[in-house]
């Protein structure tokens, strides 16, 4: 039995990827120590809440004793790193908080791991590490680290410091720098998701800045197969690239859900562009399609419309969200 560590999991990407590694393995079991911030939603993991492969710990990783009992107690043969404070917005605000988790957190992992040996360590780090690009280019893997956010510099921070227990140490650390991800349970407050539940409910849809921001959209399935080919097939001390090929402005995607939804443009709202937005990201996955073998499967247009249907069809879990009755108990 194949013993996975993975943090963050109650959160958006997190809990889709312990569905789908539990979905497609049968001799893997998955420990999720997850702090329930804010952005951890149990109701996200209510299906398996009580498989025999399946363990949840509440913990906060910026808490070094927590995090190392929870190691003592279990030898993993791999841990998978999503934990973070994850909102640009929030982290403009309160950036302290980003630090802690995103940096201190990273670090009392990466020692509890080198502490008990743990043979593979996936730091799921971001393409907002590499700042903004202009109209033409490509993030790739040797594209110099230029974060413009507390969001982003923080998680620059946690990536350079997973790359020295690499380098210093030789822990089994691999890196994935995706892009941006949309599908099933990510929290409101996120582009997409804000997009189709404020059209649902015909109220005003905030776009910062005149809308021409572009992003490169990965299906969070797609993301989550990438990881799992990483732990497999990935190279310690690598980094890896993971991108959709699906470049947009914010505008387009914005539009391509109202058309989906039959609602009108007259809700799209400009407002005063976000504190030192990034232009543009892009990347470039030739590298991990390459060396992983592995292929983002799901068109933009496709994805887009199951990530609709499922937010139409889950009514409960966004209203239970939208009321805060999902934090209840804590
Ligand atoms: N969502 C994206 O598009 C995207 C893109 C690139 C990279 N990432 C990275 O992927 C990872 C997951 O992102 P997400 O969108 O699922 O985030 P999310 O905000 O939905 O989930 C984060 C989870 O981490 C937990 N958490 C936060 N602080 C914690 C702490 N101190 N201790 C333990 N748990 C804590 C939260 O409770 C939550 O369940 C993050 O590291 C993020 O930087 C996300």
């Amino acid at each position: 039995m194949r013993k996975l560590l993975v943090t963050g999991g109650m959160g958006f990407i997190g809990s889709n990827f312990i569905l789908h590694m539990l979905s497609r393995y049968d001799d893997l079991h998955i420990t999720n120590i997850d702090a329930l911030t804010y952005a951890g939603n149990p109701d996200n993991l209510s299906d398996i809440a009580h498989s025999d492969a399946y363990r949840f710990v509440r913990a906060d990783i910026t808490d070094a004793e927590q995090v190392g009992r929870i190691f003592a107690e279990n030898p993993f043969d791999g841990v998978v790193h999503f934990a973070a404070e994850s909102h640009v917005d929030r982290s403009i605000v309160h950036p302290e908080a980003f630090v802690r988790a995103n940096v201190l957190g990273t670090f009392h992992l990466l020692e509890a791991a080198r502490r008990y040996e743990t043979p593979k360590f996936i730091h799921v780090s971001t393409d907002e590490v590499y700042g903004t690009l202009g109209d033409t280019g490509y993030f790739t893997e040797q594209s110099p680290l230029m974060p413009n956010s507390p969001y982003s510099a923080s998680k620059a921070g946690s990536d350079l410091l997973a790359r020295s227990y690499a380098q210093t140490y030789g822990l089994p650390v691999i890196i994935t720098r995706c892009s941006n991800n949309y599908g099933p349970r990510q929290f409101p407050e996120k582009l997409i998701p804000t997009i189709i539940l404020r059209a649902l409910h015909d109220e005003p849809i905030p776009i910062y800045g005149d809308g021409t921001h572009v992003r490169d959209w990965l299906y969070v399935m797609d993301h989550c197969a990438a990881i799992d080919a990483a732990l497999r097939r990935g190279i310690a001390g690598e980094v890896y690239n993971i991108g959709g090929h699906h470049e947009r402005t914010n505008l387009e995607v914005t539009r391509m859900v109202l058309q989906e939804l039959r609602k009108p443009e007259s809700l799209i709202t400009f407002v005063a562009d976000r504190l030192g937005h990034d232009k543009r990201y892009a990347i470039d996955p030739a590298k991990t399609e390459r060396e992983l073998g592995w292929r983002p499967g799901k068109e933009l247009e496709q994805g887009m419309k199951e990530t609709i249907m499922w937010y139409v069809t889950n009514r409960s879990w966004w209203e239970r969200v939208r009321s805060g009755a999902y934090l209840e108990g804590r």
